[in-house]
């Protein structure tokens, strides 16, 4: 694709100047020359505020927005954070959290009032791990999460986690866990069970498995939780003998590994989306899930597939939707993100491939850790992150970031240690597993990814000033274009005039994610018409998503956002903003009035 730059096509930057500058912080005394200002098409000025309509509210998180406007002043037209306000409000711009929180829900954290906790403490999107649970305690965390969203003002989005094919012991006929001591014999086996487990046997999903082991491999629980050496083989039947002992947990994976290696024989084919993983996505679809997070991604192929069955089921369900409640509105239909979850030896030779197909990807450093050698996983982190910023897709670090935490109330200095590194390396989320799914102390592990964050994001920015050093080197997008090279053009005037917060109005979340990719020093207001897009946005690095009915005339939009984030205290005059615009092609600087 041609890139064409700014200043060869007619795109022009448009600055329009407030009349009434803030003493504090204002705008350099004279305005940029005049050649980069040239103006390819009218921008209006901005209107005294008083001027400004509002909208009527749209409480209802499923209803569409709602045009042409009616109705005087009301400060609900706006739908933010409550989270993200109280912050705004207490500590003013620069103290906003960057780096986003996943939690995963469990039975310690299913309840209503949990959730409600966790989303106090700052969690951006709640996950459900289809491993686990019947679909129908799924369907109560997803009601509560959409409740706690309708009723409290939040934006928490639901990521749903596939239980994938790979292989993994069944649960245990009921029981919490199995120990597994030193020397012991037990035997795994693919026969089917239906009541009664003989003792010390465990069941195996994958039928291909005892055929596929060999007498001597060893068999890793979970990456090496338990080990066991494989000592006979008996038709379905493969006896091993305990030689780490440990805790066995229901649904746990199993690996086998030879001469050192990773075993990938048949067990290599098997379908990276099982049949029940398609009726899990089919649930996810009819219940409005944000994000599917796609387990043990072999190549880009499967992410192509689900994105293409997504986009035709939801418009299917989008069209008979809206019909239902009588409007002729077509809205964008493919609101459901795929992330890729790397953590499958396959994943590794095809990443660029998969990262640049997907909506996302995590680093599932678990299952990871499981069919890698461990000390390689902190440079497959890296450069996980790396890419994702490259393509412009988020990226969550997960597993076993405060796995102590599920025990202790406070964290070890090498797992903070950990948080830091990957706040420092700028991904977008980080993710709580155990830690808040059943873990004893779900709310101080979030804690301490808050705090974390904050301190080592403030570290990073007062660094980078006063050693005056670029920002982290960007590798250059492969997808180029206006949209981009705008984005990247306001982000460094954002950090050159020390802007209090970068806004953009956006339909489908690009023009957002685009600013979030240059990882500005402020942070990025991105308004949107969409309650599923603010929802996908609250993923995303340095992002802070609000429900906006926007019209076509950009100025009334921005006057609009002006008054209702001034109403409710989450800006000042005289605040600088540089304020994106995709549909008018213009970067604007702007004191609030
Ligand atoms: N829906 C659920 N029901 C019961 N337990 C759960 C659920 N989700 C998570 N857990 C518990 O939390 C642990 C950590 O969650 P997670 O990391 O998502 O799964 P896993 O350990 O299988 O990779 C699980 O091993 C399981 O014990
Ligand atoms: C996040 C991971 O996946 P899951 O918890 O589903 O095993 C992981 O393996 O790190
Ligand atoms: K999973
Ligand atoms: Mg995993």
């Amino acid at each position: 694709m041609v890139v064409p730059s700014l200043s060869a096509t007619s795109q022009s930057l448009r600055f329009s100047f407030s009349i009434t500058p803030s003493p504090s912080r204002t705008l350099p005394k004279q305005p940029l020359p005049k050649s980069s200002v040239r103006l390819s098409r009218y921008v209006p000025l901005l209107k005294p505020i008083s001027a400004v309509k509002t909208e009527v509210s749209v409480p209802d998180e499923r209803k569409p927005p709602i045009f042409p406007t009616v109705g005087g002043p009301n400060v609900e037209a706006i739908e933010a954070d409550k989270v993200t306000e109280a912050e705004l409000k207490e500590n003013g711009f620069r103290s906003t959290r960057r780096t986003k929180i996943v939690c995963t829900i469990g039975p310690r954290t299913c309840g209503f009032e949990e959730l409600e906790a966790l989303a106090v403490g700052g969690m951006n999107v709640a996950r459900i791990n289809m491993c686990h649970g019947t679909r129908e305690w799924h369907r109560q965390v997803i009601e509560r999460v959409r409740r706690l969203n309708a009723e409290k003002g939040f934006a928490v989005a639901v990521m749903m986690d596939t239980q994938g094919s790979e292989i993994h012991m069944g649960d245990l006929g009921g029981a919490a866990s199995a120990k597994a001591e030193d020397g012991e014999h037990w035997t795994f086996t693919v026969r089917p069970f239906d009541v009664n487990f003989p003792e010390r046997t465990i069941s195996v999903n994958y039928d291909g498995f005892a055929e596929d082991v060999k007498v001597g491999d060893e068999l890793l629980v979970d990456g090496g939780m338990v080990r066991f050496v494989v000592t006979e083989k008996i038709g379905p039947d493969v006896s091993c003998c305990c030689t780490d002992p440990g805790l066995l947990l229901p649904r746990a994976n199993l690996t086998f590994w030879r001469n050192g290696s990773l075993v990938r024989e048949r067990n290599a084919m098997l379908p990276t989306l099982s049949s029940k993983d398609w009726l899990d996505i089919d649930f996810g679809i009819a219940e409005g899930i944000d994000f599917i997070a796609v387990s043990f991604v072999k190549s880009a192929e499967v992410i192509k597939h689900l994105k293409s069955y997504i986009a035709t089921q939801s418009t299917e369900s989008t069209c008979k939707f809206y019909l239902t409640v009588m409007t002729i509105f077509v809205q964008p239909c493919s609101n459901i993100a795929v992330i890729a979850k790397i953590e499958s030896i396959d994943s590794l030779k095809h990443l660029e491939e998969i990262i640049s197909a997907s909506d996302g990807a995590m680093v599932a450093r678990g299952d990871l850790g499981a069919q890698i050698p461990l000390e390689q996983v902190p440079s497959v982190q890296k450069r996980i992150v790396e890419l994702g910023r490259k393509f412009d897709k988020p990226v969550i670090v997960a597993s076993q970031l405060l796995e102590s935490m599920i025990e202790y109330p406070i964290p070890t200095r090498a797992e903070v240690a950990d948080v830091s590194e990957a706040v420092g390396q700028q991904a977008d989320a980080l993710m709580l597993s155990g830690e808040s799914a059943m873990g004893q102390y779900p709310e101080k592990a979030l804690a301490v990814l808050r705090s974390v964050s904050l301190r080592i994001e403030r570290w990073w920015r007062e660094e980078k000033h006063r050693a005056a050093l670029e920002p982290l080197t960007m590798p250059s997008s492969v997808c180029g274009g206006v949209p981009e090279e705008m984005c990247n053009a306001a982000v460094k005037m954002a950090n050159k005039l020390k802007a209090d917060a970068l806004f953009v109005y956006t339909k489908t979340g690009h023009m957002a994610s685009l600013l979030s990719r240059g990882r500005p020093d402020c942070p990025i207001f991105a308004f949107t018409t969409m309650p599923s897009v603010r929802r996908r946005l609250n993923l995303q690095w340095g992002l802070m998503p609000f429900s906006l009915s926007l019209s076509d005339d950009m100025e009334s939009n921005l006057n609009r956002a002006f008054s209702l984030l001034k109403a409710r205290g989450m800006i000042n005059s005289g605040g600088l903003i540089i304020v994106v615009s995709d549909k008018l092609r213009s970067i604007q600087v702007i004191n609030v009035p």
